[in-house]
């Protein structure tokens, strides 16, 4: 506590019992921020510091500088956050945070420095109220529709923050938007890299003490301390007060290290759940996000039913009945609670854009339950052993004993882990994919959606469905594409072998089945194989955008080359006449010689047939998640007249060739992932009807798909 103590009092330029005159109740209080129109800033409406950015006018001035509203050349509309200078070695780490992509995130665009080299973030700019401008306004707190409105958008973005490996360390209501409708979260990508020793004093908010979990004074910086500051949020938007006030920020901090919140005033969930949130011990907290917003019923698979008090009605604040839905009957809060029915819309009777509730409809609970479990008991076991810190010798000795214990096991050990491997990591894959699949949304989901929740809605382009599915491509993680491309290739191994067994049963019904008539099937299959597995590969590299075509037939070409060569080899491998199949008469005169001996191809020549071949195809439309088709017949009847062109050029055995290249196409069309764009209604989820809202509204939503792609 001295520690924390005597940090801010340096740090801070508050002095004990100013912040008594300059509070206003329940609001943060910035000790020095003048309201934006007294503000003072430094570049009037029209300069452009930046060259690509116009300012139009100042918004306000935090701890890290001057914020203001710009737009590009383009007239695309940005928020351009000037940083103080001492922040440009910090400012290096947020480039960490330029990729991140969510609907709840505000988008980190881009960091420019102008010319005195003075630093400045590029980002969405959001032009509705803050939540600490909401919460200014709704002294005694919020409707709780609006409060798990509000909370589910806050847990959703924190949580895609903490899955990146990241914590926000300031998340506060100033820092907490709502973009029509949408709640997002900002300031995160500075926040992570930024202590309070690198704030200006002169502008640090009071604010900021309100939501500081007590470890910070000890220089932790877990994902707990964003839970914390979530738990406080959560009492404020219920009650309209931080649970932790004070007249000065060291009266808050002690506050925050020594006193019990007073959780009385709230009803079940909510109590237990903020009491949670506010243990001094961040291992006593919830350890996730996620979990937290599941002991409030705000599952992320869909809307929430549970009907519940937030407030007790005998406390003053008793105006406010909760009414929330749950739609888990089973869920232990809603047997506990004493309900209400009053309203049941889960965004808080708000609408929501498609994007937002395509997005809820997606970030199903995905993670494994074994993994979970797995998880959580690492957790904990961490947990447990950061209590050992200050007992190393005791640390020292549990890992001696440890390892001595592991060695003297392994013998049954080592079994029960390949065992547990060889069931397990297929079944995960399997399960990623499949869950990925379903959670796909689809042009015509965004369209129901946009239609359930906003009326009669302007129905959205293709080509709008193509940007908005590449960017959910763009910020799928590692593990998912990797997952589904090993199952992409499990499938097209399968599928391959039962379209060799299907051309195996037609082609040998007559006449001797032997391992020379069978050999040639063989072959066929495995360069089927190699070559889907190779496309396969590439449409997953290339999947993240449309690409340019050249580039990518002339890797195809290299790829070809090697599909080609791997087939002569297997040719001679399985010992087959490698010219018992050129369908045509050949002058051998006529065939290059480098590449045929006595009309006989040489590897070369294998090479060169499959080099063109790829080049010749735009094989990554197949392979493509958002190609119009799973299977196109069209694309099938291409690959074989397109075989055929090149055996007129380069003959290899058929009709073998063109079988291999209708079996590639129908093996990676097949195996690869898919978007349907047509997705039946049934699987769409169902959202209470909204009210509908403006035109502009929609606007914004177009504008929110932009934003995602960055700015123009
Ligand atoms: N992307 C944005 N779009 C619109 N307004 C923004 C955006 N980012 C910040 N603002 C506004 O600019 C003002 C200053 O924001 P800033 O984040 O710098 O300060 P703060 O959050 O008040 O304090 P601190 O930075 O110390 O946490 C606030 O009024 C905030 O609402």
């Amino acid at each position: 506590m001295t520690t924390l103590l005597g940090k801010l009092e340096v740090e801070s330029n508050h002095q004990p019992g100013s912040l008594a005159k300059d509070r206003r109740p329940f609001a943060e209080t910035h000790v020095s921020h003048p309201t934006t129109s007294s503000m003072s800033f430094t570049y009037p409406s029209g300069s452009t510091p930046l060259d690509r950015y116009t300012i139009r006018r100042g918004i306000g001035m935090g701890g890290f500088g001057e914020v203001y509203f710009a737009v590009s050349e383009a007239g695309k509309e940005v928020a351009l956050k000037r940083i103080q200078r001492n922040l440009e070695v910090e400012l290096r780490g947020v480039s960490h945070c330029l990729n991140l992509k969510h609907p709840h995130l505000i988008a980190l665009y881009d960091i420019c420095r102008d010319d005195q080299e003075q630093a400045w973030v590029v980002m969405e700019y959001v032009a509705g109220q803050n939540l600490r401008q909401v919460l200014d306004q709704s002294p005694s707190g919020l409707d709780v529709t609006e409060v798990r409105r509000w909370l589910s958008g806050i847990a959703a973005g924190v949580d895609h923050l903490h899955g990146a490996g990241l914590v926000h360390r300031d998340l506060k209501p100033g820092n907490v938007f709502d973009d029509m409708g949408i709640v997002k979260v900002g300031d995160y990508g500075l926040s992570k890299f930024i202590s309070a020793s690198h704030r200006g004093g002169h502008t640090e908010s009071v604010g900021t003490f309100h939501y500081m979990a007590p470890e910070i004074g000890r220089g932790e910086y877990g994902r707990e301390i964003d839970i914390y500051a979530i738990g406080i949020m959560t009492y404020e938007l219920l009650t309209g007060t931080v649970p932790f006030d004070g007249e000065s920020c060291h009266e808050i901090i002690v506050k925050h290290m020594t006193a019990k919140p007073d959780v009385t005033v709230l009803a079940e969930p909510y109590r237990s759940v903020v009491a949670k949130c506010l243990e001094k011990d961040p291992a006593n907290r919830f350890r996730s996000v996620r979990e937290m917003t599941n002991a409030l019923g705000i599952t992320q698979t869909g809307p929430a039913a549970i009907h519940a008090d937030a407030i007790q009605p005998n406390t003053p604040d008793a105006p406010i009945v909760a009414t929330l839905a749950n739609a888990n009957a089973n869920d232990s809060v809603s047997s506990k609670s004493s309900f209400t029915a009053k309203s049941s819309a889960p965004t808080g009777g708000r609408p929501q854009s498609p994007t937002a509730a395509v997005h809820h409809a997606n970030v199903a609970n995905d993670s494994e339950p074994l993994a979970r479990a797995v998880r959580a008991s690492v957790s904990d076991l961490q947990c447990w052993w950061h209590t050992l810190d200050r007992s190393p010798g005791a640390k020292f000795f549990l890992l001696i004993v440890a390892t001595f214990v592991l060695i003297i096991n392994t013998h049954w050990l080592l079994p029960l882990m390949s065992i547990v491997g060889v069931v397990y990591v297929p079944y995960y894959i399997v399960r990623q994919m499949v869950l990925h699949v379903s959670q796909q949304p689809s042009y015509a989901q965004a369209q129901r959606i946009a239609t359930n929740t906003h009326g009669p809605a302007r129905p959205m382009t293709r080509s709008q469905w193509r940007s908005q599915m590449r960017n959910d491509l763009c910020a799928k993680r590692s593990v998912h594409r990797a997952a589904e491309l090993s199952t992409s290739w499990i499938t097209a191994i399968l599928t391959t072998l039962a379209l060799t067994i299907t051309a195996g049963v037609i082609g040998l019904r007559t006449g001797t089945v032997d391992s020379i008539a069978i050999a040639p099937y063989g072959w066929m299959a495995v360069v089927v194989m190699a070559a889907a597995i190779s496309i396969l590969g590439l449409g997953k590299l290339w999947e993240r955008d449309e690409g340019e075509s050249l580039p990518r037939r002339i890797v195809l070409a290299g790829v070809g080359g090697g599909v080609g060569l791997f087939a002569y080899a297997m040719n001679g491998f399985l010992m087959l006449p490698i010219d018992a199949g050129l369908a045509r008469n050949i002058d051998s005169t006529t065939l290059p010689q480098a590449l045929y001996s006595d009309g006989i191809p040489r590897a070369s020549a294998m090479m060169a047939h499959f080099a063109i071949l790829f080049a010749l195809l735009r094989w990554w439309r197949p392979v493509d998640p958002l190609r119009r088709h799973r299977l196109s017949l069209w694309s099938v009847a291409v690959a074989v007249v397109g075989e055929w062109a090149v055996h007129q050029l380069l003959p290899i055995p058929q009709p073998f060739g063109m079988l291999i290249a209708g079996g590639i196409a129908i093996a990676i069309q097949m195996s690869a992932p898919w978007i349907n764009p047509r997705v039946k209604p049934e699987r769409i989820p169902q959202t209470p009807s909204q009210p509908a809202i403006p035109r502009s509204a929609h606007d914004g939503i177009a504008q929110e798909l932009a934003n995602a792609r960055g700015p123009a």
